[in-house]
């Protein structure tokens, strides 16, 4: 540093001692060269801050705003020798007979209940989940502290990366995949297609790719939905039914998947059971679905939109209780057949089911608005709407003597009773239980 101070000084020190003249032009060029240099500075900083501020702003909060481009972007950290410990221990079978499952999308709302049932019977649970924005992440980590209480681990990761799966696999021999992860929502469809394409069908393609091609082959279970029945009017919904009219991109995506598992399974031998699920509901459920945000909206005492068919027609649904679901979807396990292809060849047929899973009891919505009050001890501020066209349908309904006859399936929660589990949970979740439920 001295010697550099040295050295300027000596360069600009005149040949001729005492007869010091200032040299204008280099001086000004000096000047210049100074001030072009902390120009350049400043400017690299702004730039460089702008940068910053572009890759580590925090997400977006509303749903509505999520980008599935930037989700698919996100890296997760998984691998090394801690973690495959932790992946094998959680998928450790318990149970004489007992399954090693890997759950997709464990962290979901039908995926956490689901993983606890299967572990609390002892078989291995593995969860898988990207912990997306689509709702409120907190309340899915919040899932995840209770899984990880019960011994289940979810490795953080998406569906859509082959990498991770194939990993997954390596670690573990899966007789099982109960395959959740979704773009649920028949309304977000419109708002944010793309993230229906990538989860829905790239992200099942994707899983079944896998599947087929590691030995021995897992038996898959994975979700469809009533909403593939569309605009049918025929009462209640059979699985012979017609189902190439749907009504939203979200139920076009789902019967894309049944068309998908017949695929796999005719070509590779997977073994495929679909369950199309009848609006779930219960502890722990999704903050997009209505009958929570009218909970959360009656509390604060803001109007909520009722929608109604044209003539005032009655909008219903047959309502689901989680329990009930969770109940069919062991069926479905206990009951799938292996897979027949090994090496990624099909050796013989293999299993292709779907069944519904609903309640086979519709409910008008405004009945279920009226229980809530009544739970809640709260009037609703009703704002009657004529149903948007954006993907709901009037009515769904269940034939569920398929399920009932091939897994023993028989829903015994009525709307009243799972709405008051929902709602005590609710109060308890959101605030420490301090209103009474009757
Ligand atoms: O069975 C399925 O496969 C699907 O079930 C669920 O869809 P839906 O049955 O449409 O549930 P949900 O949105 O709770 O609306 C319930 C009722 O409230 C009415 N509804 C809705 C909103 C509103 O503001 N007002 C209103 O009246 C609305 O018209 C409807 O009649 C899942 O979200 C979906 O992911 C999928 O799994």
């Amino acid at each position: 540093m001295s010697q550099l101070k040295q050295m300027s000084h000596i360069d600009s020190a005149p040949s001729t001692p005492g007869k010091f003249k200032m040299d204008k032009a280099s001086y000004f060029n000096r000047v210049r060269w100074h001030t072009s240099l902390a120009k350049l500075a400043v400017w690299s900083f702004v730039f460089l801050a702008a940068i910053l501020i572009f890759f580590f702003r925090s997400p977006a909060s509303s749903p509505i705003q999520a980008d599935p481009s930037r989700r698919s972007l996100r890296t997760y950290n998984w691998g090394g020798p801690v973690w495959e410990k932790r992946v094998r221990s959680s998928a450790r079978v318990r149970s004489r007979n007992g399954f090693a499952v890997l759950v997709t999308g464990a962290a979901g709302f039908v995926g956490t209940h689901v993983s606890a049932a299967l572990k609390r019977r002892g078989d291995g649970v593995l969860g898988i989940d990207n912990f997306n924005d689509y709702y409120d992440p907190s309340l899915k980590r919040a899932r995840q502290a209770l899984l990880e209480r019960t011994g289940v681990y979810i490795v953080e990761g998406d569906i859509n990366d082959e990498t991770l799966l194939r990993k997954l696999f390596e670690v573990v021999p899966f007789t099982h995949v109960m395959h959740l992860a979704a773009q649920a929502g028949v309304r977000y469809a419109m708002e944010n297609p793309g993230s229906y394409v990538h989860s829905n069908i790239a992200g099942f393609v994707n899983l079944l790719e896998v599947c087929k091609s590691v030995n021995p082959q897992p038996a898959i279970v994975w979700a469809s939905s009533s909403s593939v029945y569309g605009l049918n009017t025929k009462v209640p919904f059979s699985e012979r039914d017609r189902t190439d009219q749907p009504a939203s991109l979200y139920a076009a995506t789902k019967k894309a998947g049944e068309e998908i598992a017949h695929t796999y399974n005719h070509i590779y031998g997977l073994s495929l059971t679909g369950l199309r699920f009848f609006t779930v509901y219960g502890p722990w459920g999704r903050p997009d679905m209505a009958y929570f945000f009218f909970t959360r909206d009656i509390l604060k005492g803001k109007a909520i939109s009722i929608f109604e068919a044209a003539n005032h027609g009655t909008v219903a649904r047959d309502f689901t209780y989680i329990d009930d679901i969770v109940r069919g979807c062991l069926g479905a396990l206990d009951t799938a057949e292996k897979s027949t292809g090994s090496g990624g060849k099909k050796r013989g047929p293999a299993q292709l089911r779907v069944f519904n899973l609903g309640n086979t009891s519709p409910v008008p919505v405004s009945e279920l608005v009226s229980i809530l009050e009544r739970l809640l001890k709260v009037n609703a501020k009703r704002n009657i709407m004529r149903l948007p066209r954006n993907g709901d349908v009037q009515f769904t309904h269940a034939n569920i003597s398929y399920a009932q006859r091939e897994l023993g399936y028989k829903p015994t929660t009525d709307l009243q009773s799972g709405l008051k589990k929902f709602v005590r949970w609710y109060l308890n979740y959101y605030s420490g239980g301090k209103k009474a439920v009757e």
